[in-house]
């Protein structure tokens, strides 16, 4: 039994469109699944109990965006049931990360036939992520974007990725670099004028950036890029190079890889995962090492 947990708005409507034929192929193959469809924030968790206790779903698959599939992560980890992931939001970078194909039938393809493989998963704010934690800049463009009605409208016309590049002009306008401390596996750094830290488990984040090229889920590590002691023309000169991970030779960018992470900043900083606010810090993050199954 397949049991499918729906997020009908993501994607500003896509995750309905994208069930209606989900389920139409489910039924022509005579696949037995059932589904539940969420209403509100975090009750994708709460789904992936019920549908593993009271229909005895062997896998779970997430139709939604990269905030619906983290809400059904936090119910899997841990657990020998494996997650299928049909892409359906604006971002898509877990799938993106994973090699999840784009159209819909090679993706549920890929969830009938797959075999399941352990992954890494992150840990920060009692929260696991999928792909990156941000701090600093890249928390002030998650909550710009999430709150933003230009969202919507790019998810209209199918370019939901857009959405991050106009919430990063936005937040760029009136953003300051504060000083930073980090813990990277016990070593502290002590980093003036930090612009942004992600930690990130898979390489993208914001619909498609290469913020850590180098970042694999089946290392054990996490991958770290910190953007310091930039004035905002070299900011504004660098930010094309990292839509294609061509930023991490810069001088003002330090890339560090790591299993266990703590950042204090000289006032709260927001944090996101996967493009969520998860809190602010102090913050304080972790790999978990092939804790979940994914198909
Ligand atoms: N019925 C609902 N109405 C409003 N919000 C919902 C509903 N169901 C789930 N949500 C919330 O919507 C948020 C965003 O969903 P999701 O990430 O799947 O789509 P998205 O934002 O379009 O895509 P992406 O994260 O890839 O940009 C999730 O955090 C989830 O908690």
């Amino acid at each position: 039994m397949y049991g499918f947990i729906v997020n009908k708005v993501s994607g500003n409507g896509r995750g309905m469109k994208i069930w209606r034929q989900i389920e139409k192929s489910l039924q022509e193959k005579n696949v037995s699944y059932c589904v539940r469809f969420t209403q509100k924030s975090k009750q994708a968790t709460s789904f992936v109990y019920e549908l593993m206790k009271e229909e005895k779903a062997a896998v779970i698959v997430a139709v939604g965006g990269d905030g619906t599939i983290q809400e059904v992560v936090n119910g899997l980890v841990g657990t020998k049931t494996p997650l299928g992931i049909i892409p359906a939001g604006s971002g898509n970078d877990f799938s993106r990360g994973l090699g999840i194909p784009k159209k819909l039938d090679q993706a549920l393809e890929r969830i009938l036939q797959g075999k399941p493989k352990l992954i890494d998963i992150g840990y920060a704010n009692s929260t696991y992520f999928c792909t990156v934690v941000g701090v600093g800049f890249d928390g002030e463009v998650a909550q710009t974007t999430n709150a933003s009605i230009f969202k919507k409208l790019f998810n209209m016309i199918r370019m939901g990725h857009l959405s991050y590049l106009v919430s990063a002009i936005n937040v760029f306008i009136h953003y300051k670099p504060r000083d930073i401390s980090l813990k990277i596996d016990k070593k502290l750094y002590k980093i003036p004028k930090v612009w942004l830290i992600a930690v990130a488990n898979l390489p993208f984040y914001g619909g498609g950036i290469i913020i850590c090229p180098k970042a694999e889920s089946n290392d054990g590590l996490l991958d770290i890029c910190i953007v310091q002691g930039m004035s905002k023309w070299e900011f504004v000169r660098t930010f094309p190079l990292v839509l294609k991970g061509n930023h991490v030779s810069s001088p003002n960018i330090k890339m560090i890889k790591g299993k266990e992470i703590e950042i204090y900043a000289s006032s709260p900083l927001l944090v996101h995962g996967d493009g969520e606010i998860i809190g602010q810090t102090p913050t304080k993050i972790r790999i978990e090492p092939r804790s979940l199954y994914v198909i």
